[in-house]
């Protein structure tokens, strides 16, 4: 590789630039755009390539964007797309009263980046999936949603922010970029 690589992820989100910076420097450089995109409606990989392109356009250049799903498994994988409305909308006690009729609280947190090169380029995915549960909020509520997702006894909330990125969905994702970059 001949030049060290930079992103420009857009995102109106600050913890999420903070994961991925946390996650990504020094091997790849992240300058960041806040700009708010259209969301449509669809499945992740819809809503991702959609988000992609738009902000491809919107910048006239390369972009790195990201859209983050919690998939309840009794809910067949809803609010997927949708939490953000959900939590925004009912928070963490109506996030744990929606499961409150099913013995199955798992749920797969699930991140996809969108990469384009620039406008009219198809976007390249990247996506990490991690499975927990719901749970009744607890730790810090500094970050959407961490406090009711547990994995392996702890919710997002109760670890370090090194430990979450080493085992989270946004994690995940990441190596896979990580990867894709390094081959380039
Ligand atoms: O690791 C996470 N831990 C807890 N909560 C999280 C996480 N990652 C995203 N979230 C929240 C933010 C938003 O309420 C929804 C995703 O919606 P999503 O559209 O992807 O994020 P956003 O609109 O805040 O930022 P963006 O400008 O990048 O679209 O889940
Ligand atoms: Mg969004």
């Amino acid at each position: 590789m001949s030049t060290p690589p930079v992103v420009n992820f857009i995102t109106g989100n600050a913890n999420k630039l903070r994961e991925v910076k946390a996650i990504l420097e020094p091997g790849i450089t992240v300058q960041s755009q806040s700009i708010d995109i259209e969301e449509v409606q669809g499945t992740v990989e819809e809503v991702t390539k959609a988000k992609c392109r738009k902000a491809a356009e919107t910048v006239n250049g390369p972009v790195l964007v990201e859209d983050t799903c919690l998939c309840f498994k009794a809910l067949n994988d809803l609010p997927g797309p949708y939490i953000k409305w959900f939590m925004q909308s009912i928070g963490h006690q109506g996030l744990n009263n929606l499961l409150a009729a099913y013995d199955d609280k798992s749920a797969d947190a699930v991140c996809t980046f969108g990469y384009s090169p620039g406008p009219g380029h198809e976007p390249i995915l990247f996506q990490g999936r991690t499975r927990g549960k719901i749970v009744p909020p607890r730790g810090p509520g500094d970050f959407g949603w961490d406090p009711i997702f547990e994995y392996e006894g702890r919710t997002y909330a109760e670890m370090d922010k090194a430990e979450k990125n080493n085992i989270s969905h946004r994690g995940l994702a990441l190596k896979k970029l990580q990867d894709w970059f390094a081959e380039q």
